[in-house]
Order: C-alpha cells, then sequence, then structure tokens
C-alpha cells in the first residue's frame, strides 16, 4: 500500500497541500511527490506565482486534481496580509482578487475557493468589519456560483493569527448560513478549531450540513495527525458516520521528511471495529 492512500473502504479522501507538505522539493516537483505518495489531489493556497497553464501541466502530467486554492492576499507584514474581504475601504481591491481566484479556480478545474476574511485594523470596529465581510461574500459568492466554484470560509485561531476577523466555526457558519445558497460553505481546519475552541465531534456534526472542506494538523505543533492531542482515529470515524463527502486536505509542518511520515493515513483511517468495546 502507498503511504499516501488511506485504507480500503475508509471512505475517506486526503489531498497534499503543495504549500506545507513536500518542502524537500521545489514547488513544481512536489506534484510527482505527491501523486507517488499516493496522492490523488492537492490543494495549496498561492497559484499565482505561476502561469495557469504550467500548473494544468504539472496535475495532468502527475495525473492530480486541483482540489482548493485560496484568495489572493498582500504581502506578509502588509494591512491586506490576510485578505480585503472585511475591509471597507478596499472593495475594489477585494473584487479584483475574487476575480483572480475564479479565474484560476476555472483554468485549473478546482471546485473550492477559500476566500480569506482578513484583520480589521485599529480603529475599524468589528461589527463594522463584519458587516462588510458579510456584503463582500455575498457577492463574491453570486460570481462563484456562475463560474461553478463554490467559496469555502475558513477560521483561523488568534495566536497564529491575532485580531483576524473570523475567529470561530460559529461565526463562519453564520455567514455561510446568512449569504446561503451552493456558492459558500464552510473549511473546517480541526488544527484552528481544537486550537481555539475543542469540541471537534461537536462541531463537526453540528455544521456537517455546511462544512465543504476539511483540513488536518495536530495540536500542539501543526505537525503530522498522531503527533500531539487529537484523537484521530475518532475524528476521522465520526467523519465518515456523519457522511462527509469532501476532501481532507493534509495541512501541516512535517516533523521529518514527508513521505516518511505519511504513516498516519493509514494508521488513523481504518474503520472502527467497535465489537472489542461494546
Ligand atoms: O492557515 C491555514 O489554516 C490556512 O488554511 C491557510 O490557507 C490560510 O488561510
Ligand atoms: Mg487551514
Amino acid at each position: 500500500m502507498t503511504a499516501g492512500v488511506p485504507v480500503a473502504g475508509s471512505g475517506l479522501r486526503f489531498c497534499a497541500n503543495l504549500g506545507w507538505l513536500f518542502g524537500e522539493v521545489p514547488f513544481e516537483q512536489r506534484f510527482d511527490a505527491a501523486a507517488a505518495a499516493g496522492f490523488t489531489g492537492v490543494e495549496y493556497g498561492s497559484p499565482y506565482e505561476y502561469a495557469p497553464a504550467d500548473l494544468r501541466r504539472w496535475l495532468k502530467d502527475a495525473g492530480l486534481r486541483q482540489v482548493l486554492v485560496n484568495s489572493p492576499v498582500g504581502p506578509a507584514g502588509s494591512a491586506t496580509e490576510g485578505g480585503t474581504a472585511c475591509l471597507p475601504d478596499r472593495i475594489g481591491e477585494f473584487r479584483d482578487s475574487v476575480t483572480k481566484a475564479l479565474d484560476y479556480a476555472v483554468e485549473l478545474d478546482c471546485p473550492l475557493v477559500h476566500l480569506r476574511a482578513g484583520t480589521p485594523p485599529a480603529g475599524l470596529p468589528r461589527d463594522a468589519a463584519f458587516a462588510q465581510y458579510v456584503a463582500n461574500v455575498d457577492w463574491a459568492a453570486r460570481l462563484a456560483s456562475t463560474a461553478g466554484v463554490r467559496l469555502v470560509l475558513e477560521a483561523i485561531n488568534s495566536r497564529d493569527l491575532p485580531g483576524y476577523l473570523l475567529q470561530t466555526q460559529e461565526q463562519s457558519a453564520a455567514v455561510v448560513a446568512a449569504v446561503g445558497g451552493d456558492g459558500v460553505g464552510m473549511l473546517l481546519d480541526l488544527y484552528h478549531c481544537q486550537m481555539s475552541q475543542g469540541d471537534l465531534s461537536t462541531r463537526l456534526e453540528t455544521f456537517m450540513p455546511l462544512i465543504a472542506h476539511v483540513q488536518v494538523a495536530d495540536v500542539p505543533g501543526r505537525a503530522e495527525p498522531g503527533s500531539g492531542e487529537i484523537a484521530w482515529a475518532f475524528v476521522f470515524d465520526r467523519l465518515r458516520t456523519l457522511g462527509y463527502a469532501g476532501w481532507i486536505g493534509c495541512e501541516y509542518t512535517p516533523a521529518g521528511g514527508t513521505a516518511d511520515g505519511l504513516g498516519w493515513l493509514t494508521r488513523f483511517t481504518a474503520p472502527r471495529d467497535d465489537s472489542a468495546h461494546p
């Protein structure tokens, strides 16, 4: 069995985040590395440094499908590092970024775009930022629907990204519900959820109808599942029994070599045999 392929019958689909995994090789070689490890799908935050034709070729040659990209953000350290979606004075920039993201998604036949929420600057009340965010997501979701793409909204924990607008699953669910339709769903990153909220099983159950994508890493340390405190066999079994049919993005910093660290995929994804623990 290839390391990246979960056991037969697990009913779960994992994709490799090429911004985090396979950093041992240059970006364009990570596609082949992911395929060689058994992945059939990939995600990464920023495709924008590359021409769509190159990305398409790397995907095709490796036999992979593109699962998710992020919307473009500003340079590290800038006011738009986390995106522009909640900034009332950046609506034009926000709309351009959505158009660019959707163009890439269509070119790459990519079903999901993570729309980054942004960080309200000091002086902008959070409720004003939130209202702008909802209006912008509403605008973007209509455009995404027309393009056959779904936007996903991700809460990020406030220790890693202080001040980011979207910090809880409840907030992202509220925006998804307020906008409605099939143009937008939740991205539930179990690492961020465990960091800031916990109660993973209940939150998965509560929000399952809205969840369009899941990402995984362990806590603390953000390394492979199994390196920290989360009970992954239980969590994956819960995803399976809740009927989750989307992809699960592997978005972690490998503790050692990426391929060497993929044993968790087979270790934690076997359907549970509860007969020994009635
Ligand atoms: O940090 C995360 O978690 C992500 O999913 C990044 O793509 C930033 O949103
Ligand atoms: Mg994430």
